[in-house]
């Protein structure tokens, strides 16, 4: 096991139960989604993270797999002590539909034909991979997500989260992303699909059986990776030094160390992606526009969710103003937002690199959490006047010790637990008015929860009910709810 890490891991496979309604109109039958968790889901399923990777990522964002040379692509972040803290949170990372890493893409097995579907797979958008995604958390019994994180094409599937499924998002973070493809994204991913569509081997999508096109998908790739890197960065990495050589070779063949560098990249590539997938999922990027014809402002109207959006300086092909775009349209609507620049002269793919910018940014964000964040809302409680034997009652049938006793209204008159029932045992006690304490000690839904748990040391309890401005009782926070997500010191 290595240091920090969070060791070992594999993927899994969830098959979806129903057909998968596309936004095209198209159904995709037999759905499979290949996903990674890291953690515990803690008890009330409050702790889920989900990572929404980049257009050539995968399931497989942190950790090892046995006998590799390289952790998950975002082993940065993830695992304990980082701001993904395996330790607090529940991790989930899924494969998008489209993919070519273990979800159902244009490589899988048509079920009509038996053969790969090549072009006969449907076209598919940023929010049919949402919509999967959406799948698998739910069968995980995850109703919230405490947070749903992602960079570049994942920063896209974080804000689509927050449009398609606003109750389920407690918090996003979006980074080195935009809210609509701009014409230049969209040029460098068309020039990318026409150097794999040029290429003869590409056979119009069905090459499985046969020579598949590398060089076409290489040269897809180069182009679309010095996008992922800024003029400094190539500087800094190259400058003009040759590869291998004393002097130019005054033919065609690799002179620079950033011409080899780039074939590389180009090379690489063509051993783990697969060339319809590329454009299939280039194409999902394209047909991204969160707002379409309205505004971002009207978008994002009514979102309770807490932001974190980060952009990187240096990035030209996802620039900061991009970023910028999204604050404003949350900024509109008043919507708890924060803005960081990564520093940083690596281009756009500093949001993989930037581990200490960003362990630092999200932990911080993270750890800012609120008693109404993590609170149940769905809580017994108990009307004044009730019996005894009616609040023991309850207690045992919904395996609580705390009861709030409250008015027709909801107003806190006083709280009654399982000690309280026994004392009115012993002492032959007949009114809950007699056996309540009505000096409850309570938290406000705005309380951080570091406040919460030192009420609760300080006084020996191990639940809060949490009262809003009218003494209304609207949750009640536990240890169990704090303790999974206190930072610790
Ligand atoms: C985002 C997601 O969801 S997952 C997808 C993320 N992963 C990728 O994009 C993989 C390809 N991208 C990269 O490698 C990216 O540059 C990063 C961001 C992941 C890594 O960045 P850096 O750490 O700066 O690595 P760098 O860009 O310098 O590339 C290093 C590689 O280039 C090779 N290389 C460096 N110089 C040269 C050269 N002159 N000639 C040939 N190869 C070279 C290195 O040997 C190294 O190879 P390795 O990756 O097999 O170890
Ligand atoms: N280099 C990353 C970022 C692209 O946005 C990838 O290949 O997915």
């Amino acid at each position: 096991m290595k240091n920090e890490s969070i060791g070992i891991v594999e993927t899994k496979y969830h098959s979806l139960s129903d057909d998968l309604i596309l936004e095209s109109g198209e159904k995709l039958k037999n759905v499979q989604v290949a996903y990674e968790t890291y953690g515990k889901l803690n008890k009330e399923k409050s702790n889920a993270i989900l990572v929404c990777h980049a257009l050539t990522g995968d399931a497989h964002v942190a950790g090892w797999y046995e006998g590799d040379k390289k952790p998950g692509w975002w082993d940065v972040i993830i695992g304990p002590g980082k701001c993904l803290d395996t330790e607090k949170y529940f991790i989930i990372c899924s494969n998008v539909i489209g993919g070519c890493k273990g979800s159902t893409g244009p490589s899988s097995i048509n079920p009509e034909t038996n053969k790969p579907y090549g072009l006969d797979f449907p076209i598919i958008t940023i929010k049919d991979m949402v919509n999967a995604q959406k799948k698998l958390v739910n069968s995980m019994g995850v109703t919230q997500l405490f947070a749903v994180i992602g960079g570049s094409m994942g920063g896209m599937q974080v804000l689509q989260w927050c449009v398609s499924y606003p109750d389920m998002v407690r918090s996003a973070i979006p980074i080195a992303t935009t809210a609509f493809s701009s014409p230049q994204q969209i040029a460098f991913n068309e020039v990318g699909r026409r150097a794999i569509i040029s290429d003869p081997n590409w056979n119009n999508g069905q090459y499985y059986d046969s020579e598949v096109p590398t060089e076409g998908l290489a040269l897809a790739r180069m182009i679309a990776h010095i996008t992922y890197l800024s003029n400094e960065s190539m500087y800094q990495k190259f400058g003009r030094r040759l590869q291998d050589k004393e002097d130019y070779g005054f033919d065609f063949e690799t002179d620079f160390e950033v011409e080899s560098y780039l074939h590389y990249q180009g090379n690489s590539f063509t051993k783990r992606f697969d060339a319809n997938s590329y454009l299939y999922i280039t194409k999902a990027v394209d047909y991204f526009d969160l707002a379409g014809e309205g505004s971002l402002a009207e978008t994002f109207y009514g979102l309770k969710i807490k932001f974190l959006v980060i952009s990187v300086d240096s990035d030209w092909l996802y620039p900061p103003s991009l970023s910028r775009d999204i604050v404003m349209g949350l900024n509109a609507n008043d919507i708890n937002v924060s803005y960081c620049e990564i520093k940083s002269s690596y281009g756009h793919d500093a949001f993989l690199i930037e581990a200490g910018q960003l362990n630092y940014l999200i932990a911080g964000f993270l750890s800012d959490t609120l008693v109404k964040d993590v609170m149940a809302k769905e809580f017994p409680k108990i009307k004044e006047k009730s019996s005894i034997e009616h609040a023991a009652e309850l207690m045992l049938h919904e395996k609580v010790t705390h009861l709030p006793v409250v008015t027709d209204n909801s107003t806190l008159l006083g709280i009654v637990t399982a000690w309280d029932i026994s004392k009115s045992v012993a002492r032959n006690y007949k009114e809950l008015d007699d056996i309540m304490t009505k000096e409850v000690i309570v938290v406000s839904p705005e309380d951080p929860i570091e406040l919460a748990a030192r009420k609760m040391k300080k006084y020996s309890i191990s639940s809060l009910p949490v009262v809003d401005e009218s003494e209304t009782v609207i949750g009640i926070v536990t240890m169990d709810h704090v303790s999974s997500m206190m930072t610790e010191n």
